[in-house]
């Protein structure tokens, strides 16, 4: 079967857990080269395709320690280019008898990188065309005292002589600053050079690319008969994979969206109308608020409601598999034609879920189950399909307005698919999801009406468990507080919380309090990602 990496030249990254590896991925794909991300554990002899080059990142271990994470040695001998970033290098340079040890002083911030030459005045491939000097930007502990047999300098800062070294014969490369980070200026030009140039990856990893192949993929997956039922939830990433689905199956592909009791105001109904009318893809609602809410009754561990929701998620779109192949096997005896079955889950799950579930982050490694990824039922009958599985936000935007979806679909912010569960921080009740659907409501619609909702990437109403006292005509309440989130974010691996003006924050929180009844006070989340997420659960 036709896979990705059949398609389009792949570099492999793998993750020693640094805070950056996700940045390596995208500065690759912004190069138009597809990369992959992997945790650095990935063995060889396992790898299912061949890179055309690898990328050692960045890592919080120092290669010395007893603890400290190793890549497979089979790397060096699988005959592509390697690329070693900080970590990365000091991983390439132990293995290879190098010596690295702890520096004087640890050295997190701006440098001045010279370029070196060599004895003709020539540049490393790595620099070519990129000047004498350059500023970098670093963030080490460590560094390279002892330079490996058979490789030589390319690039020097003050403290760090071997900053940037190559292999004499070979196209293994390690430097010590990260390019990834916007703060190095010409870090993507260096990437460039080595995924482009030394590795030479041809740059044809565009969405207009994509479309074409991944409908052709599908086609394929699905053969000339297989149906597919889709979650969808109106959120970016599923409408586009609807969409996509649509044009490649056609009425093969069932949507479908569950009431799951913890969507916002009015939302089942608004989704409802948006994909039918804007996009032509049918869709049956289906209203499960009870079943989730009994199961989330009294649940307040949010680990608990993730999964509580991601199984009932399941269970629901099984259950609505099965009647629609009733429905086919009765038109079936009435003389209809005969349908498929249907075999396969279509779900948005976009690279950020992935990387978040698989990547390498030391022995602490979930921060939280996203519903899709880790909320699944072990012995589901159908199959997964996951067009946008190997896309970021941005890539799945971009794919959307190719596929002419209207622009306030593509530019809607994000929501999760536990929905308001995670954002009701006690238990959740009809109760408490109504207050916060108000709270909510409001919020959106005033940052809509301040022109703000597209320089926010993603803003939302958060229901606090605790009571505060304040007074309305002169009587003393005591009710709940409402916590407002808004975030600037690339792709929600970090993100900075957005500065308001003050006098839509006056309007959103007199609002609120006003309107919203068992809410007297409301606060501004000021915190920002790491070391916060963006949900609070
Ligand atoms: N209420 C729902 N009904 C059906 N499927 C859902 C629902 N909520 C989430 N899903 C499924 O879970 C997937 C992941 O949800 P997620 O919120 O990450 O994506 P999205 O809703 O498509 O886009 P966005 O991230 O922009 O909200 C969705 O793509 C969809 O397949
Ligand atoms: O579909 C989803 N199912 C989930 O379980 C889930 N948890 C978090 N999110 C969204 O992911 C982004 C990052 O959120 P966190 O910083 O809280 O992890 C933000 O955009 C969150 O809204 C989810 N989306
Ligand atoms: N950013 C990094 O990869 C740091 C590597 C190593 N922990 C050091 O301090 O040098
Ligand atoms: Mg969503």
């Amino acid at each position: 079967m036709a896979d990705i990496h059949d398609q389009f030249d792949t570099i492999l990254i793998l993750d020693f857990g640094s805070q950056y590896s996700h940045l390596i991925t995208r500065r690759c794909r912004e190069l138009n080269v597809y990369a992959e991300l992997m945790p650095c554990t990935q063995t060889i002899k396992d790898l299912n395709f061949k890179p055309k080059g690898i990328i050692l990142s960045g890592s919080p271990y120092s290669v010395y320690d007893a603890d400290a994470p190793h890549v497979d040695p089979e790397v060096f001998s699988l005959g592509v280019p390697i690329l070693g970033i900080c970590y990365g290098l000091q991983e390439m340079a132990w293995n290879m008898k190098g010596k690295v040890s702890k520096c004087d002083h640890r050295e997190y911030g701006f440098a001045q990188l010279q370029v070196s030459k060599s004895g003709s005045g020539s540049v490393d491939a790595l620099f070519e065309g990129l000047g004498d000097e350059m500023q970098v930007w670093m963030s080490h502990g460590d560094q390279l005292s002892e330079m490996p047999p058979e490789f030589h300098i390319i690039g020097r800062t003050q403290t760090a002589p071997y900053a940037a070294i190559a292999h004499d014969s070979k196209p293994f490369y390690g430097i010590q600053f990260h390019p990834e980070v916007t703060h190095s200026p010409l870090g993507k030009q260096v990437i460039g050079r080595f995924v482009l140039n030394i590795c030479g990856c041809a740059a044809h990893w565009t969405m207009e690319e994509f479309i074409g192949k991944e409908i052709a993929r599908i086609r394929q997956v699905c053969g000339p008969k297989g149906r597919v039922i889709g979650a969808v939830s109106g959120g970016v990433d599923s409408t586009v994979a609807a969409k996509l689905m649509h044009e490649a199956i056609g009425d093969r592909f069932h949507a479908i969206m569950v009431d799951n009791g913890v969507l916002r105001l009015n939302e089942a109904k608004q989704v409802h109308e948006m994909l039918n009318k804007d996009l032509g893809v049918n869709l049956t609602v289906v209203d499960a608020s009870d079943l989730f809410l009994s199961r989330l009754e009294g649940v307040e561990d949010p680990e608990r409601k993730r999964k509580i929701i991601g199984n009932t998620f399941i269970n629901i779109f099984e259950a609505e598999a099965a009647k629609l192949e009733e429905q086919a096997e009765r038109e079936e005896a009435s003389g209809a034609s005969s349908k498929g079955k249907i075999e396969w889950l279509l779900q948005g799950t976009l690279y950020p879920d992935v990387i978040e579930s698989i990547s390498f982050k030391g022995p602490s490694a979930t921060i939280k189950t996203h519903h899709n990824v880790g909320g699944l039922l072990k012995d589901m009958r159908l199959k997964l399909i996951e067009p946008l599985r190997e896309l970021f936000k941005d890539e799945v935007r971009a794919l959307g307005r190719l596929l002419s979806i209207p622009e306030h679909l593509v530019q809607r912010h994000p929501f999760p698919g536990p929905g308001l569960a995670i954002r009701i921080l006690g238990p959740v009740t009809r109760d408490q999801v109504k207050i916060l659907q108000l709270a909510d409501n409001i919020y959106i619609e005033e940052i809509r009406k301040a022109g703000l909702y597209n320089q926010i990437s993603q803003a939302f109403a958060v229901l606090l468990p605790v009571k505060a006292v304040g007074v309305m005509g002169d009587k003393r309440t005591y009710e709940q507080v409402i916590a407002l989130r808004a975030v600037q974010s690339e792709d929600f691996m970090t993100a900075d919380w957005f500065f308001f003006p003050a006098d839509v924050l006056r309007r959103i929180s007199s609002r609120i309090t006003n309107e919203v009844e068992g809410i007297n006070r409301v606060t501004y989340d000021i915190s920002s990602k790491p070391p916060a997420t963006v949900e609070w659960l």
